[in-house]
């Protein structure tokens, strides 16, 4: 795991916006995998502001999302269909015919998860996939006790998340229970893996992340498998590393090869 801490949330968002540009300019028909909830917000609007400026495009990209509340349509102001075309897809120059996100309100969802597979297969699997984490752990809906080389499935959500996220949902608005998400199999696929976490209420989830056993209690520990994998932190989320000033002189010593190598 490349273990990155820097100052702030606007520094963590930045950071997140350099590695999709980067990988655009590389490979303007990347295949990108996109994530919901809060934390990715700023490096959405990063991208849009790079976007709209010229600087990175995303015509000839295409996304996939890790999940979706099933129960919701995508015209759902909660869906993450929606979310994603508000945060991102309705300002930047996507074809939205190249967005994906796992459809909630699939008449079969065994069917669609097995559709959404065989979608990522033949876009050629995932190039860079973002992630946020959970407090309990979760990345995607991959609650604790999920298998590690699980693939894209109904998940039913822990009363954790389910209280987490109620903060987006009015006091008499149905509530999903269940998901559409990929599996932990299925992000372990991805080429290259990049987590945001913010915030001192990720502190604990972090640590277990990086710093605990390989485990399905804590989803995210199965980037310790991944080859590359960016774990990208402020300081806050952290906060509760044991071997913090290490992770940072690896990551100075990492800066120090990456100029070397550039100057051959
Ligand atoms: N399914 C999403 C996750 O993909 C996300 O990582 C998590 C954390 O969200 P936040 O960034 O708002 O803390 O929330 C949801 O449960």
């Amino acid at each position: 795991m490349q273990i990155v801490i820097l100052k702030n949330a606007a520094e963590v968002a930045a950071y997140g916006a350099d590695i999709f540009t980067q990988q655009l300019a590389r490979n303007p028909g990347s295949v990108l995998g996109l994530a919901t909830g809060s934390t990715p917000v700023a490096l959405y609007q990063e991208l849009i502001r790079r976007n709209q400026a010229g600087t990175v495009s995303f015509s000839k990209a295409k996304t996939f999302n890790l999940d979706e509340y099933l129960g919701l349509n995508g015209e759902h102001p909660q869906s993450y269909r929606y979310f994603m075309n508000e945060q991102l897809f309705n300002h930047i120059d996507i074809n939205k015919e190249n967005t994906h996100v796992p459809p909630g309100d699939a008449k079969n969802p065994i069917e669609a998860c097995k559709e959404y597979e065989a979608r990522i297969s033949a876009a050629g699997g995932i190039d860079v996939q973002l992630l946020g984490i959970g407090r309990n752990g979760h990345i995607g809906f991959n609650e604790p006790s999920s298998g590690l080389t699980s693939r894209t499935r109904v998940k039913t959500l822990t009363k954790a998340t389910i209280d987490d996220n109620a903060r987006f949902f009015a006091a008499d608005e149905y509530q999903p229970h269940l998901s559409i998400t990929m599996g932990i199999g299925t992000i372990l696929d991805a080429r290259k893996v990049v987590l945001l976490a913010t915030g001192e209420n990720k502190a604990d989830a972090v640590h277990a992340m990086i710093e605990g056993p390989l485990t399905a209690a804590c989803p995210a520990s199965a980037l310790q498998m991944h080859r590359h994998a960016v774990i990208v932190l402020d300081e806050g989320a952290a906060s509760k590393l044991k071997d913090i000033e290490f992770y940072k002189h690896i990551e100075a010593e990492n800066q120090k090869l990456q100029e070397y190598l550039a100057s051959l």
